[in-house]
Parts: structure tokens; sequence; C-alpha cells
């Protein structure tokens, strides 16, 4: 359940007062999620998420929320933060920053098929030339120092094999630079929760709270390791090679990121490898996460590893 601050009629009546957006019919907490609170606001004027962020303070978000503008101006599918009547998209409620934005059209789905890992691929490309313009700069918080760090907090809660094993795959990250592909503002967790698919189109990318600025390959290999792995870790060909495509349909890929491409499927593996290590053994105070499986990313790495040559075809 992730309501973790109640909103209730007589909270959001006087703070709707504060837009353009007609007259409150009905308020409803959203149990996806588990990071910020979300409600569906649905007005005389349509329906709206309303976000209440529990861990990110008010001057930490304008990088997001002007990116989610930005994105939205160049008609990519994101929902466009609404401005207040002071002309403002962040507001306050109950003691926490809020965003407000419509509600896209879709759902979050669990079993894409080829043809929506391709629009996803190409959305995701169209992202990544749209926000070339964007002024904003935020590195990532979650690169290879970070990992390299907190990985040497996981050792010793893991077996000595598994242990190893990360060790050498952060080993074989630090070996490889990737200085020479191009970078830009990823989303930097776009997994299938992040999503809503409208049939086979893109409803639209949410949750822009990871986005940084960084190699734009990274990021497809992140979407790509959700969306077109299977549950066993391995590759779902198809999937994959849709995604592909979708993707270089408006970027083809350089031939120093095709060179690149299986090491840093491995390296995009890595990061969510280690945080969910972190998660399972080491959950933040307060923080309500449903610790998710590590070990599955060890396998995709397995199996990313087992498969080095298999883009060459
Ligand atoms: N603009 C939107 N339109 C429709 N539904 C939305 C929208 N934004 C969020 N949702 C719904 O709310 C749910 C929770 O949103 P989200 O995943 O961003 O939660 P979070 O707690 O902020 O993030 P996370 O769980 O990734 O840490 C989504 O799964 C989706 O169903
Ligand atoms: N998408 C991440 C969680 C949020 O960063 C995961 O599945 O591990």
């Amino acid at each position: 359940m992730s309501v973790f601050t109640t909103v209730s009629n007589d909270d959001i009546v006087p703070f709707l007062q504060r837009y353009s957006l007609g007259q409150l019919v009905e308020l409803k907490g959203i149990s996806a999620g588990v990071t910020n609170t979300n409600y569906f606001v649905t007005t005389t004027h349509g329906r709206y998420v309303l976000t209440l962020f529990e861990t990110l303070r008010a001057d930490e978000l304008p990088y997001y929320v002007n990116l989610m503008v930005h994105l939205a101006q160049h008609g990519i599918a994101v929902a466009a933060p609404i401005a207040n009547l002071q002309h403002q998209y962040i507001d306050e409620l109950n003691g926490k920053p809020t965003l407000l934005v419509p509600c896209l059209p879709g759902a979050v789905i669990d079993n894409p098929n080829a043809e929506q890992c391709g629009q996803v691929g190409e959305m995701l490309a169209q992202m990544h030339l749209a926000a070339a313009s964007y002024s904003g700069k935020m590195d990532n918080p979650r690169g290879p120092q970070w990992w390299s760090a907190t990985a040497q907090k996981m050792y010793p809660f893991m077996s000595e094999a598994d242990a190893a094993l990360l060790h050498a795959e952060v080993a074989l990250q630090s070996e490889h630079k990737f200085d020479q592909l191009p970078q830009g503002v990823i989303h930097a967790d776009l997994f299938r929760d992040n999503a809503l698919m409208n049939g086979d189109q893109v409803g639209g990318f949410i949750d822009f709270y990871y986005a940084c600025n960084d190699i734009l390959l990274y990021d497809l290999a992140i979407t790509l390791n959700d969306w077109c792995v299977l549950e066993n870790g391995d590759i779902d060909d198809a999937r994959a090679r849709a995604m592909l495509a979708g993707y270089q349909s408006v970027r083809p890929l350089t031939e120093a990121e095709m060179a690149d491409w299986p090491i840093m499927l491995r390296a995009a593996a890595l990061r969510f490898w280690v945080s969910r290590l972190l998660d399972f053994y080491q959950p933040a105070e307060g923080e309500m996460t449903f610790a998710k499986d590590p070990s599955h990313f060890q396998r995709v790495i397995a199996h990313h590893a087992a498969r080095q040559n298999f883009w060459m075809n």
C-alpha cells in the first residue's frame, strides 16, 4: 500500500482552489508504487494524479519536474506537470511537496509483446533526442563509484561464491571505460512498472526520479534488461530485437555503441543487482520497499556473459 501520507477531502478542496482544475468529484488512493504517496484526483475538468513526495525535498525536485515539462513540450509520452495559479509546478500538502499531472491513458503491463517493446524503444530514443536541449544537469547517483562502494558493503552478507561473482563483475566493469559513447539525459529506471501501455502504444513514461545525465546506451540497456528478459534471466530474442529496432529507427547506434553493447547490458544489470542487494540486506530506515529479488540480476548477468556474441548476428 502506498498511501503513506493520508489526504482527506477536507485537505484537497482548498488545495485544488490553488489550481484551475474545477471542483473535486473524487479522491482515491493509488496502491501501486513504493516511494511516494499517489492519489487519483477526479475533478469536474478531468482526472489527475497527485503525488506527495515522501523522500525528495522541494528543492531537489526542479531537475525532474522541469525535465517532464520539457519532454511533454516535445510531444514525448509523459505526464505534463500542471502549474498552480502562482505558476509553480511544485506545491505543498500536509507537509509534503506535491506535483499534479494529468492521468495518462493505459496501464502497467507484466508481459509485454514484441510490438510493445518496439514502441518503448522508439519512444525512449525520441526521449533521448528531445532531452538533448534540456539544460538541467544531474550526476548519476547510482554510477560505477556508487556500485563499487555499495558492493563492498554487501560482500559480508553474501555467500562466498556469490560475493566472488559480484567482485569479478565490479572488476570487469572498472576495467572498461565508456568515455567515447554519446551522453545525455536518461530515465535510468525505465522498468515495466514505470510505463503505462495503451494497447501497443506507449501511454506514458512515469517516475523520472532517477533521471540524470549519463550514457544513452546505458538507458537502453536498463530498459531492455527488464522489458525483454525472461523470468529465468535470459533474453527474449524477439522482444530484444524489436526494442533495438524501435530505438534505432529513431537514433541508430554508433559503431562504438554497438561494440560496447554486450558489456553495457552487464553494467546495467550490475547496477540493479547491487541496489537490490542493498534494499534486501540494508533497507533504508523508514523506507517501505518490497525488496525485489537481487539474484534475478545475477542470473541476467550470467546469461549476458554466456551470450556475449549473440548480438553480432
Ligand atoms: N500520470 C499517471 N497516469 C496514470 N496513472 C499513473 C500516473 N502516474 C502514476 N500512476 C499510477 O500510480 C502508480 C504509482 O506510481 P509510481 O510508480 O510513480 O509510484 P512511486 O511510489 O512514486 O514510485 P516507485 O514505486 O517507482 O518508487 C503507477 O503504477 C500507476 O498505476
Ligand atoms: N526498478 C528498480 C526499483 C526502483 O529503482 C528495481 O526493479 O530494482
